[in-house]
């Protein structure tokens, strides 16, 4: 073949086509000389199981890719699996850019050694390698190595700046890493505006811009023992068998749980739940809802493109402006649409430069970021204690086989303590458990078992989706006060009292500890030893190990006052919030406009139509937000109730004495995603009420009493037309339906699980009230079906649930 200039692009965590430096400078400038581009992705065998790869008969010349404390493998199933997809997806984003991706397992030094020769032989010049730069300790040994090779072979080599982080390298103000603050608020201040300092994404490359891929006959094979994978459902077979051996005897999946993390990997798939988070409102609501367990929706669920850089944060500021100043129609019907930045895409970008904090730290301290006693110059007061008989001291206490037994409940997720244990099995299920979860299982190994903190990170390494070199170690540093928490040691998470905040009727607990299930005492769910031999013999849990064998027992109980204020204020502070009344109506506004609060109750005693009701304090709207249409006009609207917190808490929304309508209430609210009224009471009328068009998920979702109507009333939740698949479960986990109201979900498209929930098989609820009519009228179709599921038995009688389809 004629001679060739051949630049070959390792990707690493840049798996993205759009806001990629290397593809942006080969797309739009002609300057680099290179006739040809090769883009090469390699599973590299030190940290990802490769033998799946070996052709028939042949062993690996590598070691297993298992982590250093705890033997676990590097990357478990979920993440593989995750990875996979992005590398696929990048692959077919870069064919359709007539260019292409060669997918190699094995170590950088073998790949690119065999990849140059073969490449060489076949007439080719290897004119140079690009990557970009990473800061971790094995990505920096990496980029020696290909450095090395390079230098071997005569070719050029460059490291690019990795441009994935919110505050480019080149922006932030230090002139070295160890010039970074050891606290992060220190480091925030110092960038801030956050909203100012990203700079621009770059464009995905256009069609036909990029050099082209070699011809077919040059492209060098797999070398062997391996083989390469032929299609995506091949790739993740052989990255997934040789692991699949450990989890042979996993516990099944709970009935009835629900993966928060039901994505699949790739630039594509990042940018649609993007696009899906602001349209649905969830950024605007984040800050009161990020600290929820369940579902999708609670959490931008972005963590895992970021860590594998099929997105960049910068992007996601970018759309979070368009956004903010209405310059982009897409987004044109989500609550705040061209209203500025607001406490949620605030707090979204707030949560962005921890992560670059935590990726700064790595550039700062190195190493250190693996060692036990982590970034520590002075000595730790607590002697870890360790499974492994070698490394543990004389006279350690449990013993190193009592510790290991420990440990390895801990991560079966059978200790006894409720919270932990779900998020552990949450984790083992689906590849992810929530921050909040997240920073209790962690505190827990490490301040309250104080067992080698490295387990857990290790363990995290493995089994999150969305594992960040940087993100993992720090965190769990941080919270094992080895790190830069500047509470240190004195930071402890209650797990039992966490529970109490976070998880206020178990749900969280109950869904993936299906042991407790049937428990009625929530304390007894927090702890299940703390269940009575009359409660547990019912259950059948006389003699599980977590009560018999309880790994930690705490002490607590819901009596107890709390330390600190928290948000969401624990269920017995829910009383005083009345005695606040008074102050909060000092807060009303009149008139036909708008009424706006920046505190937590919104009383509207003359409503007019087409007025807007906002509350916007989070926190204390979680005790007790309200919004209480008193006196309002025959026929007046609370419409367009948006904001953080609107409607959530105890009577979230009150209609009295009028025949009012709530329509078009669209706020994605806290915890669980995007509900509508959420708590006790969520919604209650007295008065003839109509209520449609909530454009929420859930809109009636996790109520004590759900919808109280009295008289009865008309509740047709999903009016939307659209092909967002509002109408999932709408009134999911709601309890309590009054007598005679008409539930209708009409024109939802989402469908699936109308009526599913605690209301009935699940929690063992049921449908109370008499003569109600369940309705849906379906005029796309069921997608899944289940519409009515457990919504027997249905006591009393007489309630009706029926579909027509249209
Ligand atoms: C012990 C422990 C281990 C963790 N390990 C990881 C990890 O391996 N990979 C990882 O991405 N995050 C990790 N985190 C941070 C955080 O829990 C996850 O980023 C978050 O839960 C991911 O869900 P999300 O995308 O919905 O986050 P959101 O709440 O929607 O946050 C938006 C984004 O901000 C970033 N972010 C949020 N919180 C943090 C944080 N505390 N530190 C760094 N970045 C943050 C993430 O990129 C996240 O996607 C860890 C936290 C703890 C306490």
């Amino acid at each position: 073949m004629a001679r060739t200039n051949l630049l070959i692009y390792l990707m690493r965590r840049d798996l993205r086509v759009s806001d990629n430096p290397i593809l942006h400078r080969l797309a739009t400038s002609k300057e680099h000389n290179f006739t040809h581009l090769l883009p090469v992705f390699i599973f590299p065998s030190k940290q990802i199981e490769v033998s799946g790869f070996l052709a028939e008969g042949t062993k690996s010349p590598y070691p297993e890719a298992r982590s250093q404390v705890g033997n676990f493998w590097r990357c478990g199933p979920h993440r593989a699996r995750f990875l996979a997809q992005s590398v696929w997806d990048v692959k077919q984003s870069l064919e359709s850019l007539d260019s292409g991706l060669l997918i190699r397992v094995g170590s950088f030094q073998d790949v690119l050694d065999t990849t140059i020769k073969s490449l060489t032989k076949c007439g080719v010049n290897v004119s140079a390698v690009w990557m970009t730069e990473e800061h971790s300790f094995e990505e920096i040994e990496e980029q020696e190595t290909v450095s090395s090779v390079c230098s071997d072979h005569g070719v050029d080599f460059r490291l690019w700046p990795d441009e994935k982080y919110f505050v480019d390298d080149r922006d932030t103000g230090l002139a070295h890493p160890r010039d970074l603050p050891d606290v992060f608020t220190t480091y925030r201040k110092s960038q801030e505006p956050l909203r100012d300092q990203p700079r621009s994404p770059l464009p995905k490359p256009k069609m036909s811009t990029l050099p082209p891929l070699l011809d077919a006959h040059a492209i060098p094979s797999q070398f062997p023992p391996f083989v390469a994978a032929k299609s995506l459902a091949e790739l993740e077979s052989r990255l997934i068998s040789p692991i699949s051996a450990m989890f042979h005897d996993q516990p099944p999946f709970p009935e009835g749980a629900q993966s928060a993390h039901p994505f699949t990997g790739g630039e594509t798939e990042a940018w649609r739940r993007l696009e899906y988070l602001i349209k649905i409102g969830a950024m605007a609501a984040y800050k009161s809802t990020r600290n929820g367990l369940i579902g999708p929706d609670f959490s931008t669920k972005l963590s895992a493109y970021l860590s594998n850089g099929s997105l960049t944060a910068r992007q996601i500021h970018h759309e979070l402006v368009r956004f903010e100043n209405g310059t982009y129609s897409k987004y044109v019907m989500a609550t705040g649409y061209g209203e500025g930045e607001n406490d949620g895409t605030r707090a979204v970008r707030f949560e962005l430069l921890w992560r670059d904090y935590m990726r700064l730290c790595t550039q700062k301290f190195g190493r250190r970021l693996f060692r036990l006693s982590g970034l520590r110059e002075t000595p730790y007061k607590r002697t870890w204690k360790t499974g492994n008989a070698e490394h543990a001291a004389a006279d350690q206490d449990p013993s190193p086989e009592r510790v290991s037994h420990i440990i390895e409940r801990f991560l079966q997720g059978t200790t006894g303590m409720g919270l932990i244990d779900a998020s552990q099995r949450e984790l083992f299920h689906t590849g992810y458990t929530s921050n909040r979860a997240r920073q209790n299982v962690a505190s827990f190994l490490a301040k309250h078992l104080e067992i080698d903190w490295r387990y857990g990170a290790e363990w995290y390494e493995m089994m999150l989706v969305d594992y960040d070199v940087s993100s993992n170690w720090s965190n769990w540093m941080y919270v094992a006060g080895v790190g830069n928490d500047p509470r240190g040691e004195a930071r402890i998470f209650n797990p039992v009292k966490q529970a109490y905040d976070y998880d206020r009727e178990g749900e969280y607990v109950r869904m993936w500890v299906p042991e407790v299930r049937n428990m009625e005492k929530i304390e007894n769910v927090f702890q299940v030893c703390t269940a009575s031999l009359d409660d547990l013999e019912s259950s059948g849990l006389t003699s599980h190990v977590m009560v018999t064998d309880p790994i930690k027992k705490i002490d607590f109980s819901v009596d107890k006052k709390p330390r600190t204020s928290r948000k969401p204020t624990p269920k017995w502070r829910l009383r005083d919030s009345q005695a606040r009344k008074d102050k909060d109506n000092d807060n009303e506004k009149d008139g036909d406009g708008n009424w706006r609060s920046s505190d937590t109750t919104v009383v509207i005693r003359k409503q007019s139509n087409n007025s807007q009701a906002v509350a916007n304090d989070p926190g204390r709207a979680n005790d007790d937000g309200r919004a209480t249409i008193a006196h309002g006009a025959a026929g007046g609207n609370l419409n367009r109730a948006s904001g953080t917190n609107r409607s959530l808490g105890t009577n979230g929304v009150t209609v009295a004495n009028s025949a009012s309508s709530l329509t078009r209430v669209r706020r994605p609210s806290e915890a669980n995603g995007s509900n509508g009224f959420h708590g006790t009471h969520g919604l209650h009328t007295t008065s003839q009420t109509t209520i449609m068009g909530q454009y929420q998920h859930h809109p009636f979702h996790d109520q004590l009493n759900g919808i109280s109507l009295s008289p009865p009333g008309f509740v047709m939740p999903m009016y939307y037309p659209s092909s967002t698949p509002f109408g999932h479960s709408p009134f999911g986990n709601s309890q309590w339906f009054q007598t005679t109201n008409t539930y209708r979900q009409s024109r939802g498209r989402g469908s699936g699980q109308g009526y599913r929930g605690r209301g009935g098989r699940r929690g063992g609820q049921r449908y109370n009230g008499r003569n109600n009519s369940f309705r849906r009228d379906n005029n796309n179709g069921p997608r899944h079906g289940g519409h009515f599921d457990g919504g027997v038995p249905l006591t009393p009688a007489n309630n009706q649930f029926y579909e027509s389809s249209t």
